[in-house]
C-alpha cells in the first residue's frame, strides 16, 4: 500500500494542479466541463481506460456536460502519490 503524503507535499503539488483538497473526504478533487453529455462521457471512457492501467480509479459523478472526480487511496484513508499521479494523467487528457 502506498503511504499517505505528508501535508507540506501534498499542498506543493496542488498549487501547481487545479486540484484542490477536500478535508472532510480526504481526497483531491476537480470538476470538469464539457460542451455536451457525449464529450462527458467520451472524457470518462479516457479516465476510465487510465485507471485501470493504473490499477487506481477515482470517485466520481456527471451531470449531463460536468464530470467531477474525487482521488484518494482508500486502503491508505488519504491522499497518496498514487492520487496526484493519476490526476496529472487525468490533467494530460484535455491538455
Ligand atoms: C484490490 C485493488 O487493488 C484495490 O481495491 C485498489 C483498486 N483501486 C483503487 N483506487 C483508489 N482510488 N484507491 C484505492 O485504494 C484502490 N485500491
Amino acid at each position: 500500500m502506498a503511504d499517505l503524503i505528508a501535508e507540506a507535499e501534498r499542498n506543493a503539488a496542488l498549487a501547481e494542479m487545479p486540484w484542490d483538497y477536500d478535508e472532510e473526504r480526504k481526497s483531491i478533487f476537480r470538476s470538469f466541463g464539457f460542451r455536451d453529455f457525449s464529450e462527458a462521457f467520451a472524457f470518462m471512457t479516457r479516465v476510465a481506460l487510465l485507471a485501470e492501467k493504473a490499477g487506481h480509479h477515482p470517485d466520481w459523478s456527471n451531470s449531463y456536460n460536468v464530470v467531477a472526480i474525487s482521488l484518494s487511496t482508500h486502503d491508505a484513508g488519504g491522499v497518496t502519490r498514487n492520487d496526484i499521479e493519476l490526476a496529472r494523467r487525468i490533467d494530460a487528457l484535455i491538455e
